[in-house]
């Protein structure tokens, strides 16, 4: 397959370039075509792996809560970051509550996603190949081959720094009020990630400092699952991965169940909160950590008759700098190598992993 690598941005920021894209069919106009759904027209999204490790659904209620109001309160601070040290040790996931970003910015942000996948196949595909910062529409960002099968499209944009928004390409109609939900969104998400950072950093003991250029750029991927009436458990609506990222939080526009993660070799279905923002460590937030804190596996499973849309915003080192463990953080031994963000970000984004994972090849043996 031909791979197709979007024009370098004139932005500060040369993730852009990174993120390569396949064109894919679009799988919600599949969906709503009725065209009938057999096991041949489906034959490209059928996977064979979705069984393997079990669905543990009994223990959803178990994914950790970190309440952020706490951890500022001189009351409960110890007590929470300990909750939050115990969430990215072993659980590498969890549910953020008391986020503070304004109900009214969450809120126009879901119903303008909402708005957006609704409309017309015509009018998304204005987003499809776009210079600038917007990624694409209905593509993947290539992590693997595999998950050009996976059953959702996707709307990618580079939303900061904010001098990397470059926003003159943006189509500006649909829905009009969309660009501006997404800048308020992706800034209060920045105040956030300052503050996750800066608990992180105390609970790994470190100086908050050297995670300041960790999660500078922030991408926003907005996601959109489509049911599967006829085989929704042989498809998957993206495949198990890791994130790429120093950390990813993710918002469940609609409250649809789907996200799975890895817990000792079986498959937790995370309850959607409505309240929370689901946050997860990302790969160089694992390798910053020496291994400590966890970038846990997770995939989307698909329903028979409900559409699951969400928001995922990575936050990304700056392109140009070093990731390498932080020494003091576990005992004297390193776990992994010093690498260039972008060797690992070329490295994570390869068809050519041979079925391991993009860590697996940044630890030291
Ligand atoms: O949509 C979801 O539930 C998860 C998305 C995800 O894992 C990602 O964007 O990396
Ligand atoms: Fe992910």
């Amino acid at each position: 397959m031909e791979m197709e690598v979007p024009t370098p941005s004139s932005g500060e920021s040369g993730w852009s370039r990174m993120a390569s894209s396949l064109p894919v069919r679009n799988v919600q106009d599949l969906a709503a075509s009725g065209e009938e759904l057999t096991a041949e027209t489906l034959a490209r999204y059928i996977r064979m792996d979705i069984q393997n490790g079990d669905v543990l659904v009994e223990r959803s209620g178990e994914v950790p809560v970190v309440d952020l109001g706490r951890l500022f309160d001189p009351q409960f601070a110890e007590q929470e970051a300990a909750h939050l040290r115990f969430a990215c040790e072993d659980w590498g996931f969890f549910q953020l509550v008391n986020h503070g970003i304004p109900e009214e910015i969450i809120t126009n942000v879901r119903n303008d996603i909402r708005k957006f996948f609704q409309l017309p196949l015509e009018v998304k595909n204005a987003y499809a190949q776009l210079p600038g910062n917007i990624q694409g529409y209905g593509q993947s960002f290539v992590m693997s081959e595999s998950q050009t099968l996976d059953w959702s499209d996707m709307l990618g944009i580079l939303t900061q720094p904010p001098q990397a928004r470059d926003m003159r390409y943006w189509p500006s109609h649909q829905p009009h009020t969309f660009r501006k939900s997404i800048e308020d969104y992706s800034s209060e998400l920045m105040k956030v990630s300052h503050s996750i950072v800066t608990f992180i950093a105390k609970t790994l003991n470190i100086d908050p400092k050297l995670m300041e250029d960790k999660y500078v750029s922030q991408f926003l991927r907005m996601n959109y699952y489509p049911p599967c009436k006829a085989m929704a458990d042989k498809v998957l609506g993206f495949s198990p991965h890791s994130d790429g990222s120093f950390f990813t939080l993710l918002l469940e526009v609609n409250s649809v169940q789907g996200l799975q993660i890895k817990r000792h070799n079986a498959w937790i279905p995370v309850k959607p909160n409505p309240k929370a923002l689901l946050v997860n460590v990302g790969d160089y937030l694992e390798i910053m950590s020496n291994g400590k804190y966890k970038s846990i596996e997770h995939r989307v499973t698909i329903n028979t008759n409900q559409e699951r849309m969400t928001v995922s915003a990575f936050h990304v080192p700056s392109l140009g700098g070093v990731i390498s463990p932080v020494t003091g953080i576990t005992e004297e031994k390193m776990f992994y190598k010093t690498m260039g963000v972008e060797e690992y970000a070329k490295l994570y984004m390869s068809n050519k992993l041979d079925g391991k994972r993009a860590l697996d090849h940044a630890k030291l043996l």
